[in-house]
């Protein structure tokens, strides 16, 4: 028996990499609307009611007007956008965060999936700051790039027309929509500086977190919280500086569901970077989303995901 699965917004660029992912798959029939259908209210709503599991993959306003209309369904529902990520009642989508995630994800009817740049900035804080070896209100800031599908559609356009960007920085306003799931899921008290940008490169994200040393904070000791942390997760790897050989590539985990984490610097100078590289449209989206559906599904989390 195959399962009813719906990607709302299927052709736009996180839906397609999901369905990508899905297509091949025999325990999955995917549910699919003709294109002049799939912005037709009435026939997602049948598909909805169709699916065992349904993923949202629509901007924000988009998806706060339908999940209203599923009220009373049995849809399982995954979201990939930011509507409901720091919800009360969605389970946060990241497996690998506590040791009760996994089981959480497996047992909800709502999953919010994790934004991409907050993915690599909750791994990188929540491992230290439950353990207290950073505390909750510490001045911090995160620093990023990403690839340009980040930006959607959209953005896609405006990277691969003949005259095109290279690389910008953005979101210095600090209201970059992931800094309140950041905060939650990362155990912030004080709102962290947030510095993104986007190079001319289609999927792969460096994001990371410069910290001071001392007080009994070492890079040895941070590498080893990060490696009890993510001991055993398929997907989340712990790697030593000496992997990067002092370049880290925004692209070296482009095409997969794995995210690296690592921890650089040098202890006499008391200065360190906390560093995590995932695929924008893998761990920190499509992937993402296609781990939860397995975990949702009882099945094992790493069908069709590449590590
Ligand atoms: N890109 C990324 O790296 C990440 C994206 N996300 C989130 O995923 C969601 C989708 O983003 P992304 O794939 O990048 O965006 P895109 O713009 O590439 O795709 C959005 C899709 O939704 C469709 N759509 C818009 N409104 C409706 C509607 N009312 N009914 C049905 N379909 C609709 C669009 O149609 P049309 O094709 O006609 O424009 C488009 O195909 C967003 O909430 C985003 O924040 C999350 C993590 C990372
Ligand atoms: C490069 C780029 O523009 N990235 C997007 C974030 C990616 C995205 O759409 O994020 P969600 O994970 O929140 O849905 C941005 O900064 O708004």
């Amino acid at each position: 028996m195959a399962w009813n699965v719906f990607i709302d917004g299927e052709a736009g660029t996180t839906g397609l990499q999901i369905r990508e992912r899905l297509e091949a798959r025999a325990d999955i029939a995917l549910i699919q609307l003709a294109d002049d259908a799939r912005k037709d209210t009435a026939a997602r709503l049948e598909a909805f009611a169709a699916a065992d599991v349904a993923i949202l993959c629509l901007p924000d306003a988009a998806v706060l007007d339908i999940v209203p209309r599923l009220a009373g369904t049995d849809t399982r529902l995954i979201d990939a956008s930011t509507a409901h990520r720091v919800a009360p009642d969605w389970v946060f989508g990241f497996p690998e965060l506590t040791a009760g995630a996994r089981a959480a994800v497996a047992g909800a009817e709502r999953v919010s999936n994790p934004g991409c740049y907050a993915s690599g900035a909750i791994a990188l804080l929540h491992p230290l700051v439950s353990r207290g070896l950073v505390a909750a209100d510490a001045p911090l800031s995160i620093n990023a790039v990403s690839g340009y599908t980040g930006g959607g559609k959209a953005m896609v356009s405006e990277f691969e027309a003949p005259s095109h960007p290279h690389s910008f920085a953005y979101a210095m306003g600090q209201r970059h929509k992931h800094i309140p799931e950041i905060m939650q899921y990362g155990g912030l008290t004080r709102r962290p500086i947030f510095a993104p940008s986007v190079g001319d490169f289609a999927q792969g994200m460096v994001v990371q977190v410069p910290l001071h040393l001392g007080n009994g904070l070492t890079i040895a000791r941070l590498t080893a919280a990060y490696a009890e942390h993510y001991d055993g997760a398929r997907f989340v790897r712990v790697l030593p500086a000496s992997a990067y050989e002092g370049r880290i590539d925004a692209e070296r985990t482009t095409g997969t569901n794995r995210m690296e984490i690592s921890v650089h610097g040098d202890d006499e100078t008391g200065c360190a970077v906390l560093v995590a590289v995932l695929d924008n449209l893998g761990k920190g989206a499509s992937g993402a989303a296609v781990q939860n559906l397995n975990l949702m599904l009882g099945i094992d989390e790493g069908t069709g995901l590449t590590a």
